[in-house]
């Protein structure tokens, strides 16, 4: 495990772009994961200057979504969307090398992924409850792959992930499991800012516990985790 400690959120993101963009310009088919959410703001805009300054072949990288929420009559869900926004759409990224999550596909995704040569390296942020994807605690087993969780409005599931979307989510939504995140060659996460201080000390030197999902990714042989200081103040290492 590698854990870099930044003086600050810009730094942070410039580390976490540079890492990605490295993977991006290999000169083989590269499958990557990255996150939605608060978190990669800051690294999308420097990929997006990057890229858009470069000469990059767009063929060759394909981006599988990690977790989805879809909307009730929307065509995109809450991850496909900010993806799109904050990312895809902006470095025109081609539909055919976009490989969606769906209620659908959700129980062939992991051989999917398998036949298209494994994950290159998943970027992930994790929440506050120390959910990663969306493995959520008391919804988590370590033992699985990509899979489907229904919910049902107005219960516990419904409530939280509607602290995650303005729109109205449609059961089930979907998921990496914590395999299929540890069988990616490379993983990298990243946190910043105060109100990660306390998950980020249980997910790197608490115990690993379903309790906190997040805390399994440690020990994955190739992973970097990067914080800025006011994430790591409660680090004893
Ligand atoms: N599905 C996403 C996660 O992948 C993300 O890591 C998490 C943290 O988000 P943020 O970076 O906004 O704290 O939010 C959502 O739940």
């Amino acid at each position: 495990m590698k854990k870099i400690i930044t003086k600050d959120y810009a730094t942070m993101s410039e580390l976490a772009a540079a890492i990605v963009l490295e993977k991006m310009m290999l000169p083989k088919r590269v499958n990557l994961s990255l996150t939605a959410g608060n978190t990669p703001v800051g690294m999308y805009e420097i990929l997006i200057d990057k890229l858009q300054k470069m000469d990059f072949d767009r063929s060759t990288v394909h981006y599988y979504n990690f977790d989805e929420i879809p909307l009730v009559g929307e065509r995109y869900g809450v991850t496909m969307s900010a993806l799109n926004t904050a990312f895809y759409d902006q470095v025109h990224i081609d539909h055919g090398n976009l490989h969606e999550l769906t209620a659908e596909n959700n129980q062939a995704y992991d051989q999917k992924i398998l036949q298209d040569g494994g994950l290159d390296l998943v970027v992930m942020g994790v929440g506050s409850d120390g959910h990663f994807c969306a493995n959520m605690p008391g919804y988590t087993s370590f033992d699985r792959e990509t899979f489907a969780v229904s919910f049902e409005k107005g219960d516990g599931l419904y409530t939280a992930i509607t602290h995650l979307t303005d729109k109205e989510p449609a059961s089930p939504y979907v998921t990496f499991g914590p395999r299929t995140i540890l069988a990616s060659k490379q993983l990298l996460v990243f946190a910043n800012g105060k109100s990660k201080a306390e998950i980020m000390k249980k997910v790197l030197e608490g115990p690993i516990t379903e309790e906190v999902p997040a805390s399994i990714l440690r020990t994955h042989p190739n992973i970097t985790f990067i914080l800025d200081e006011e994430a790591a103040a409660l680090l004893e290492n």
